[in-house]
């Protein structure tokens, strides 16, 4: 079925169900036959029932009852449809404030300008004023009159228009001396006797009378605080023309006269405070090669970028575009107040409410056995999103949550009153306290593993964790939320890195299934600053506005933006409004709920409440310093991990025995390669002031080479010199 210019008042829609396959030689009907959906082709006739994209009217015999049923209809309903649900009439009344509430707050900040006006049009006013008057008192208005009885010489008839005329204007100018003198008694009682504010009020009054008077027709004294729009019904010529001007060519050659046009599966359809139009491309041309001309798009629509939201349907082939064209741009579209904002607790085993997609549906995340990595440019959004996640985990009492912010700029303070541990800042301390913390999680998969494995097996028939499981004290298998903004901090570092996404990439693939969740957020989604193991495995992605198709894929997952899934799109003013996946079937777009600071302090006292309520308050958030990892000297160790006969030592020997010496503290070194063992010592004799080269020396089996490592005098100079 194809659509071509000659046929373009006719572009039809085939049901799927009705006829298939889409049939290359098929061309619509004419509009006066009635369409049959039988269709020739070389090989194969369908058959089926054309139904018209835009729905036009259709006309035929009458038919009685529809033609009633169609009345019905028309009837107004008795109660306006917003009064019938209490959450639309309070929606409606609030709209309504707030729009007067704008309308009147436009208008008085112009006061002033307004007051100029009417003070500038005041002579105009005076004038009208004055010509009004003598045309009234010398009956002016009769003048054509007695001139066509002139004229006409119809003198019995002018004497009679002249005296009418004359008793008129006799009787006119005493009630105009009779005015005149009670006006000019009132006005020197005013201008004796009245308050000054009685003065000024009156010559305000005159002021605004007469610039009122005095005002053009064609120049109105307010200002227009709404401009009046109209929300444009989208239309298939709309989408064609909009298609043809992307500058694709297999589009343009589609559209073009011996094309074979662009076919829609379905009607276009109101859907949500927009409309939505579902489009099959032409052969070989992919929904991802329409996202990349989002700004095309909308100009060929003639819509505000912020309006048009073109998507694929991954369940479908990679030409199905679903276009949702929006009343409003979504960042303008009044948010749905957030479900948890004022009461309410949830469970981490249920959908926690997360924010709204373009339609204003409101997103929901499972985040129980899942992981979450958020990323973007900066300013875009992150900390907010990954607020409003934990804002909802905290109100579940029975999570633990432990969260490190390493921007330092105390985003996430509102929550620190209910964390088990927090720390904040780029610092090395609130690095050190992240892996620690990390460290501990990491020993406790194996504690939950083994809990969990102790059970009857119809306790934890999935091997995982379960309501019930997490809600039992003696298990200790509670809700762990881990949480890591600006994480790029911590993985590129030189001293924790390594360390750290050991424990991440153990966490992000044990720990779901252990009532662990661990949630990432970066701004710079690299190689470096976020290891492959970690991002390759979370299970939910969040990608905010990016500038390149690899950070794209990064966060949400390789092949996405080839996919069309691209959070490139987004534009300046997009923030907070995100690709997700991983939440639904589909890749969607959402914005997350907007919670301020001040809000955020708000949900996190009711989150503190709860807790303290349910006795699960823990850790820093009632005063216990978390456990600090051993306090050791790494230059007095590294003496007394070799002898003064040992010039020069390579690092990874003295890794492996420092690891020996002190497993506490090193023996997470130990498991690291060669070149890491190095590395990390490297880095850390660096901060000590101590050189690392390349240094000659024998390894176990006797043979001489060089390899990274340091002359031990240099280790004690160090040491001297911090101690002097
Ligand atoms: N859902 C939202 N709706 C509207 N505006 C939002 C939303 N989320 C965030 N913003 C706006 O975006 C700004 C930046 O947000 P945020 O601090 O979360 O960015 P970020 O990506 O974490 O920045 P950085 O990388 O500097 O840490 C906020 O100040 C806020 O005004």
């Amino acid at each position: 079925m194809t659509v071509t210019d000659e046929t373009r008042d006719n572009v039809v829609v085939a049901s799927p169900e009705e006829i298939a396959p889409v049939d290359r030689a098929y061309t619509c009907a004419p509009a006066s036959e009635e369409p049959t959906g039988e269709v020739d082709s070389q090989n194969e006739v369908l058959e089926g029932r054309v139904v018209p994209v835009d729905q036009p009217h259709e006309s035929g015999p009458v038919d009685v009852l529809a033609e009633l049923a169609a009345r019905r209809q028309e009837r107004a309903p008795l109660v306006p449809v917003w009064l019938r649900s209490r959450a639309d009439a309070v929606q409606v009344l609030a709209w309504q404030a707030e729009h007067t509430g704008y309308v009147l707050a436009y208008h008085a900040l112009r006061l002033p300008k307004y007051a100029a006006k009417l003070l500038a049009r005041t002579p105009a006013g005076a004038w009208r004023v004055l010509v009004e008057l003598v045309s009234w008192l010398f009956d002016l208005e009769g003048r054509p009159v007695r001139r066509a009885a002139v004229s006409k010489e119809e003198s019995a008839e002018y004497l009679a228009l002249s005296r009418q005329r004359d008793n008129r204007v006799r009787a006119r100018l005493w009630t105009l001396l009779i005015g005149a003198v009670t006006l000019t008694l009132v006005s020197i009682f005013v201008a004796v006797a009245a308050p000054a504010w009685a003065q000024w009020a009156i010559v305000g009054v005159l002021v605004a009378a007469a610039g009122l008077i005095g005002t053009p027709a064609d120049q109105p004294l307010l200002d227009r605080a709404v401009v009046p729009s109209r929300v444009r019904k989208l239309t298939s010529d709309q989408v064609l023309d909009a298609l043809g001007s992307l500058g694709i060519s297999a589009i343009n050659q589609a559209l073009g006269k011996k094309g074979r046009g662009i076919t829609f599966p379905a009607p276009i359809m109101r859907d949500g405070p927009g409309w939505r139009a579902e489009v099959d491309l032409p052969l070989g041309v992919t929904v991802a090669e329409v996202l990349d001309k989002r700004d095309k798009l909308a100009s060929g629509l003639r819509r505000a970028l912020g309006c048009v939201w073109p998507e694929p349907v991954s369940e479908e082939h990679p030409g199905r575009l679903v276009l949702w064209v929006g009343d409003q741009e979504m960042r303008k579209a009044r948010q749905p107040a957030w479900p948890l904002l004022k009461s309410g607790q949830v469970s981490l085993f249920d959908p926690i409410p997360y924010g709204n997609d373009q339609r204003g549906r409101p997103v929901s995340i499972l985040l129980m056995f899942a992981n979450v990595l958020i990323g973007s440019m900066p300013r875009y959004g992150k900390t907010f999103a990954l607020r409003v996640l934990l804002l909802a985990c905290a109100l579940d009492p029975l999570a633990e949550l432990r969260l490190f912010e390493l921007k330092g700029t105390g985003d996430l303070s509102a929550l620190e009153k209910v964390a088990h541990h927090y720390a904040k800042g780029a610092t090395d301390s609130a690095k050190a306290a992240c892996v620690a913390s990390l460290a501990e999680v990491y020993a406790e998969l194996d504690r939950r593993a083994e809990v969990i494995d102790g059970l009857p097996r119809y306790q934890a028939p999935e091997f995982k964790v379960t309501p019930d499981l997490a809600a039992r004290k003696d298990l200790g298998l509670h809700p762990m939320v881990v949480a890591i903004d600006e994480c790029q901090e911590l993985f590129a570092d030189d001293e924790y890195g390594e360390e750290a996404a050991k424990y991440a990439t153990a966490i992000i693939k044990r720990g779901p299934a252990l009532g662990i969740i661990l949630i990432l957020a970066t701004q710079r989604p690299d190689k470096d600053s976020l290891p492959k193991a970690i991002s390759a495995n979370a299970g939910i992605r969040i990608c905010l506005r990016v500038m390149g198709w690899q950070e794209n894929d990064m966060i949400l997952g390789t092949g996405m933006h080839q996919a069309g899934v691209k959070a490139t799109m987004f534009t300046l003013n997009d923030r907070g409004i995100s690709w997700a996946v991983g939440i639904a079937e589909d890749p969607i777009i959402v914005r997350s709920a907007y919670l301020d600071g001040p809000t955020s302090e708000l949900i996190a006292e009711r989150a503190h409440q709860l807790r303290q309520a349910a006795g699960t308050l823990s850790g820093q958030a009632i005063g216990q310093e978390p456990a600090r990892r051993a306090s050791y000297d790494l230059l007095a160790d590294i003496l007394t991990v070799t002898t003064a006969k040992e010039e020069k030592v390579w690092n990874s020997t003295v890794v492996d025995r420092l690891a020996e010496f002190r497993p506490d503290a090193y023996s997470q070194w130990a498991d690291l390669e060669d070149d890491a063992k190095t590395a990390t010592l490297t880095a850390r004799l660096k901060e000590c002031g101590v050189r690392t080269d390349d240094t000659w020396s024998r390894d176990s089996s006797g043979k001489g080479r060089n390899r990274k490592g340091f002359h031990r005098a240099d280790v004690a100079g160090a040491l001297r010199k911090r101690k002097i």
